[in-house]
């Protein structure tokens, strides 16, 4: 085994992440290929290996402590360079990841280095979440939805919690301002049919960035009028 994997490995070991010898390469390979194609197109501002371990793939794979069904049916809203669906796709090799996001040439751009490292349990769908989350072939369909860096938590709620499945959970990423975020979306959640059941600590303790997941259970359906058309719920914020 080469020493970048095994450095991996360890560090999810400190962790409690497991990870195998196969799915270490793949995650350094798609490191690699991604900041490659990086140099052309903006995918990520984090350049640094070491760094881009941490914040990406250690960071993604921290959702695999409050993700119920290794075999879920998972979402991952507006993905970007594929955080953090990639590092859960190589991971839980079981699961079905659908990756989302608005803008096609960063999917483009993923699908490629998924073709090419056989990364094959993956979806990609272009699209809006306020729009998907009003077509019945993704309303309420997915067991798990998750997002990072996508959107305030009030909003990505009204984006992500139509697109849950009732009895299925979802775990939004979040930063530093997580507290205020959380006590304005409370009852948002409520209405959209969520019901808040903790929030996990992130797991990079030592570095300086706040990174938690909240976890978020779907209890009843969303009303039809939720996700509203992008320029309403913008213009309005959300009615309570
Ligand atoms: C800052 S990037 C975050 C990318 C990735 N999740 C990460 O954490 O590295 C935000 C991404 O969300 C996408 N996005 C923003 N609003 C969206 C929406 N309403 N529906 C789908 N994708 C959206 C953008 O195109 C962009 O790729």
């Amino acid at each position: 085994m080469n020493n970048r994997i095994q450095k991996l490995i360890q560090l999810g070991e400190q962790f409690d992440i497991a990870i195998t010898e196969k799915q270490g390469d793949k995650l350094l390979a798609y490191m690699d290929k991604l900041l490659e194609k990086n140099k052309h197109i903006n995918l990520t501002r984090i350049t640094d290996e070491d760094e881009f371990i941490k914040l990406h793939i250690m960071d993604s794979l921290s959702l695999l402590k409050l993700i119920k069904n290794p075999r879920a049916k998972i979402l991952d809203v507006g993905t970007g360079g594929g955080f953090p669906g990639i590092p859960l796709a190589i991971v839980l090799e079981d699961a079905e990841i659908t990756l989302m996001d608005s803008t096609k040439k960063k999917l483009n751009v993923i699908k490629e280095i998924a073709h090419e490292l056989s990364i094959d349990n993956i979806n990609i769908l272009h699209g809006r979440a306020e729009e998907l989350g009003q077509d019945p072939e993704f309303r309420e369909t997915y067991e798990v939805v998750t997002s990072r860096a996508v959107a305030n938590l009030t909003l990505l709620s009204e984006y992500c919690l139509p697109l849950t499945k009732v009895g299925g959970q979802f775990l939004p990423m979040k930063g530093k301002d997580y507290e205020e975020e959380l006590e304005s979306s409370k009852k948002p959640i409520e209405i959209l049919g969520g019901k808040i059941i903790d929030v996990k600590k992130g797991l990079l303790l030592q570095s300086d960035y706040v990174h938690v997941i909240i976890n978020i259970e779907k209890t009843r359906k969303t009303p039809i009028q939720y996700p509203r058309i992008n320029g309403k719920i913008k213009k309005d914020g959300f009615p309570i």
